[in-house]
């Protein structure tokens, strides 16, 4: 077997494989370096052959940071209901001795998933993989940031009795393999059919819950549904992250492979964003068409700008993610009035609340924070009991955060809006909608329509 003693990084690892030894501990091994760009969807589908049902993607909407993920150091599975404080014990004790060798100030240790969005649903077979939270610390991370610039983050967990030479010579060769490989195109699947579950008694369940929020129960609650995608062949997570890249800018693409299934989804709602004491939270709630001439476009724009039902919508989310945020930031800015977010398919009402903290992780952030009315309800306690009454589905991660965190609890979370579960020759997409008191259930049922054209569309179907 070649010996790669002379390689970039051997010395570190050593260090960490000698720690391993001495201390009788797993010990994180994480190396970045600067290599020439690369595509990062390039590298993910380079990842199928070897680390197929172990990829991770994400790529936030003005691409300060895109991370495609190969393979898993480290999976964080989490099964606790208290699931963020969890993972962060988790998190942290792992790093606990970690010898990280990064010179730039990207890449690094980084983790990327996601939660599930009520950990007292009872679960469905289709989430089995996913437990109450999913996380990988990829083995090959690529980093492209916003410059172009790319890096190659190699994650090793070192155990006492290894071979060190043998583990840092495979890892090699699995790099040269991911960086080298070129992709042939993709033979994809076609739609075999399209589901609705109950879309009936979807809509009766909108029309009671109003009258419960005419009899003062609550103020306001997101119901959600369901559909399933038939496909003649597996499904693969890369052709959906393709159209998904191509369709979507705006949004967070995002990527969580689980062995046959895959969370995937494009949402334009992010949850939070922590860079050293910067926080940026967006409320995103309140909806209408896109139109199809400019002018009827503004117009549609200016009506959702003036709507008082979904202003209403709207501010409870701004009212909600601002308390939220006073408790934990020294500094916050809100400002009075919502713009327009517009999307393909879709235009939103859009307040950024932007705030300076003290805290050290953005978990804190998360827990705080989720679930916001935007999926939600207020009060959160009494929707998600109504959510919990009037879904028959189980949402899983949909509507719940996904996003990334580092070895600082820095990083990014989105709402996993937008989105959907692959599982093998199916696939199921999820699409809910804040219901208000002058909420009309039909008027509610084609807001879902248009939600769920984006993810339709990227799995090859058609929907209205
Ligand atoms: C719950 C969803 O959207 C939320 C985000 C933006 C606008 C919403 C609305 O207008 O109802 C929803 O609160 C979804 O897309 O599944
Ligand atoms: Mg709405």
């Amino acid at each position: 077997m070649r010996i790669l003693h002379q390689s970039q990084g051997f010395t570190t690892f050593e260090q960490a494989v000698s720690r391993a030894e001495k201390s009788n501990r797993s010990v994180l091994y994480s190396k970045t370096m600067e290599i020439d760009t690369i595509d990062p969807l390039q590298f993910y589908e380079a990842g199928y052959s070897i680390f197929n049902g172990t990829r991770t993607f994400w790529q936030d909407p003005k691409s300060e940071a895109v991370f495609a993920g190969a393979g898993a150091a480290r999976t964080f599975y989490i099964e606790d209901k208290n699931r963020f404080d969890a993972l962060s014990n988790q998190w942290n004790a792992f790093l606990k001795d970690a010898v990280i060798d990064n010179e730039s100030s990207v890449g690094g240790p980084v983790i990327l998933g996601g939660f599930s969005f009520d950990p007292e649903k009872d679960k469905s077979h289709e989430w089995s993989s996913f437990k109450q939270g999913y996380f990988q610390l990829p083995a090959f991370m690529l980093t492209v940031n916003q410059y172009g610039h790319a890096f190659l983050t190699m994650n090793i967990v070192c155990n006492k009795g290894e071979n060190a030479v043998s583990v840092w010579n495979r890892m090699q060769q699995q790099k040269e393999a991911l960086l080298n490989k070129s992709v042939s195109t993709l033979q994809d699947v076609n739609v075999v059919s399209i589901k609705e579950y109950e879309p009936d008694e979807w809509r009766s369940s909108i029309t009671s819950v109003v009258q419960r929020i005419d009899n003062k129960e609550l103020e306001k609650v997101v119901l959600a549904r369901k559909v399933k995608v038939q496909f003649d062949d597996k499904k693969r997570s890369d052709s959906v992250l393709e159209k998904l890249r191509d369709d979507q800018s705006e949004s967070f693409i995002f990527s969580f492979e689980a062995g046959d299934s895959c969370f995937i989804g494009a949402t334009p709602e992010r949850l939070i964003k922590k860079n050293h004491n910067k926080v940026l939270s967006t409320c995103l709630a309140g909806s209408i068409a896109r139109g199809n001439t400019m002018e009827e476009d503004q117009q549609l724009g200016h009506e959702l700008l003036n709507d008082q039902k979904n202003l209403g919508e709207h501010e409870i989310v701004v009212r909600m993610i601002s308390k939220s945020l006073e408790d934990l930031c020294h500094q916050l800015t809100v400002p009075k009035q919502p713009v327009l977010m517009k999307m393909r398919d879709i235009q939103h009402l859009y307040t950024p609340v932007e705030g300076e903290t003290d805290r050290a992780s953005i978990l804190e952030f998360v827990k705080e924070l989720h679930p916001t009315p935007a999926l939600g309800g207020t009060p959160t306690h009494k929707a998600m009991e109504m959510i919990r009454e009037e879904e028959e589905m189980d949402r899983g991660f949909y509507a719940a955060p996904v996003g990334w965190l580092n070895a600082a609890g820095d990083g990014e979370f989105a709402v996993a809006i937008r989105s959907g579960l692959l599982s093998g020759e199916k696939a199921y997409l999820y699409a809910g909608c804040g219901v208000v008191r002058d909420s009309d259930a039909e008027s509610e049922y084609q807001e879902t329509l248009i939600k769920l054209r984006p993810m339709v569309r990227a799995v090859g179907g058609t929907i209205s």
